[in-house]
This record gives structure tokens, C-alpha cells and sequence, in this order.
């Protein structure tokens, strides 16, 4: 398998065919990941809740994400990695080019922050300073306590229409990649059909162009109660191997997700 790039995505989104992504946040994962046909790895903050427990991501620091990033990159050399931006690492354009260095230096290919348009300044700067950015909209972690919890975002309309305003000014700013994470899926439909960067989604329908699941989720070793949107694949994978296998042509043929793990 040759190197995947935004523009590997990029054609897939022209081409209508569905791409599954996921989370790992150490190398023989990455190796079996990529091994088994994943393209995209995003190491996620998520890794504050399923490797440490805690029951936020608010508590992940830019070390700890480079060290995490660092040992994805050594398990695959091909693999589109992501790396998250931790809370309150960005807050603004110059702290947030310190944080993207750290980053990068680790070994990621991209970085990913969590917010709208009041980031439009700082991914203009990251792009023009050759740092590819992802943006991520609706459910953003990072705001659980704005929120009062882990809750779908964007159902009424005046919230749905900021998001889809939000998406635009990402994209106008650079970004070339975009995560929409619980949002009602005709909210994600026409986001991801308005916009020409690729879409990819989590408890945000069957429509975006490509989907991510946090590999916890995915091999059913959640601690406390998995999300709605999620599905254990290592029931009719057999073993991890096959697990991913499933889920990646789950994807590609558009059975995951169904309506029992959309909003
Ligand atoms: N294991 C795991 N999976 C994830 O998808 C995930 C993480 N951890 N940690 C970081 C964030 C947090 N996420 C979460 C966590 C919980 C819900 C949740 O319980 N949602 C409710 C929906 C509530 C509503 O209807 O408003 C659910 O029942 O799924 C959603 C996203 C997604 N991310
Ligand atoms: C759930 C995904 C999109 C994420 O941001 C993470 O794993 O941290
Ligand atoms: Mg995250």
C-alpha cells in the first residue's frame, strides 16, 4: 500500500466511496491497523479516558500526545496520522504553532482542533507554516462542561445553521479535513455535501465521506457504557484482525452506521 495523503481522501470523497478510519494510540496497533487496510489513524485525546481513566479528555497534556503520536508513527510509515490538539493548547495563533510543533516533531501528518470560526486565524497560520489541519465540529469533547455532558449538538435550528456556517469558515481557512462528532445525520449530510474537503463522521450518520471509531469502542472494551454510535466488531470478526477487516467493509458497503447508532 502506497502513502495516503488528504488527496487520497479527497478522491474517495469524488468517488462516493466510503472510507473507514480509527483511533490507536500505540505502535502494534498502528502495525495491525494498517496492516489490515486503514488509511487514517488519529491519535486521539480520547486516550485521556481509555488509557488513563479519567472520564474527560480535559487532563491530556502535549506530551503526552507526542508520546503517543511518536509511537503510532513508529508502527506504520504509510498511514495518514492525526494528532489531536489537547484542551486549551490552542488558544491562541501562537500558542498553537508550539503545540503543532510538538506534534509534527512526533510524527504526526496532521493536526486536529476542536472549534469553529474563532480558529479561523490560527489554521490560515498553520497552513501557510505547511501544517496540515483538521477541524472538528459538534460534539467537541474538549466543551463537556459548556455542554453539561456528553450530548448531541445541532438539533435545534439555530445551532444547526452555526454549524454548518462553521464547517464553511474551516474550510475557507485552510483546513482540509473535518471531523463531525453527534449531530443529527441530515445535519451531517448537508454539511458534508457542502463542503469540498472530506467529512468524516462519528454518531453523525451513513453520509459523511469517511467514519472514525475510537478502537476501544470497536473491539467492545469500553469501560462504562460504549457510546450509542459505536459497534463491537469483534463478535463476527473472530479476532482484531477480522474485527477491523469488518468494520472497514461495513463502511465501504455502507451497513455501518445504521439507523441504531444514528441521531
Ligand atoms: N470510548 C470512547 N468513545 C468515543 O467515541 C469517545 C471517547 N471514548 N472519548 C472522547 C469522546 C467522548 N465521546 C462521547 C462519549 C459519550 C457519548 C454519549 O454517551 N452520548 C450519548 C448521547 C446522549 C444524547 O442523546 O444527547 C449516547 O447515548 O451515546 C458521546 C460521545 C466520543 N469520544
Ligand atoms: C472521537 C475522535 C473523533 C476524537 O477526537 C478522539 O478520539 O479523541
Ligand atoms: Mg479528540
Amino acid at each position: 500500500m502506497s502513502k495516503t495523503t488528504v488527496s487520497t481522501l479527497l478522491k474517495y470523497k469524488q468517488a462516493g466511496e466510503k472510507f473507514a478510519t480509527i483511533t490507536a494510540y500505540d505502535a502494534s496497533f498502528s502495525k495491525l491497523f494498517a496492516d489490515a487496510g486503514i488509511e487514517v489513524i488519529l491519535v486521539g485525546d480520547s486516550l485521556g479516558m481509555v488509557l488513563q481513566g479519567h472520564s474527560d479528555t480535559l487532563p491530556v497534556t502535549v506530551d503526552e500526545m507526542a508520546y503517543h503520536i511518536s509511537s503510532v508513527r513508529r508502527g506504520t510509515a504509510d498511514t495518514l496520522v492525526i494528532g489531536d490538539m489537547p484542551f486549551m493548547s490552542y488558544t491562541t495563533p501562537e500558542q498553537t504553532y508550539q503545540t503543532a510543533t510538538k506534534l509534527m516533531q512526533a510524527g504526526a501528518n496532521m493536526v486536529k482542533l476542536e472549534g469553529g470560526e474563532w480558529l479561523y486565524d490560527s489554521i490560515r497560520g498553520l497552513t501557510e507554516r505547511g501544517v496540515p489541519v483538521c477541524g472538528h465540529l459538534g460534539l467537541t469533547p474538549q466543551s463537556v462542561h459548556l455542554f453539561g455532558g456528553f450530548k448531541v449538538q445541532g438539533r435545534q435550528q439555530e445551532q444547526a445553521e452555526k454549524l454548518l456556517n462553521d464547517a464553511k469558515a474551516l474550510e475557507s481557512a485552510g483546513a482540509q479535513l473535518l471531523v463531525l462528532e453527534c449531530i443529527p445525520a441530515d445535519l451531517a449530510k448537508q454539511i458534508t455535501e457542502a463542503l469540498t474537503i472530506p467529512v468524516i463522521g462519528i454518531g453523525a450518520g451513513k453520509d459523511t465521506d469517511g467514519q472514525i471509531l475510537v478502537m476501544h469502542d470497536m473491539f467492545g472494551i469500553t469501560p462504562g457504557k460504549p457510546p450509542k454510535f459505536s459497534k463491537n466488531f469483534l463478535t463476527e470478526g473472530g479476532d482484531m484482525r477480522g474485527a477491523v477487516e469488518a468494520y472497514i467493509n461495513a463502511v465501504a458497503e455502507g451497513v455501518f452506521p445504521g439507523p441504531e447508532h444514528t441521531f
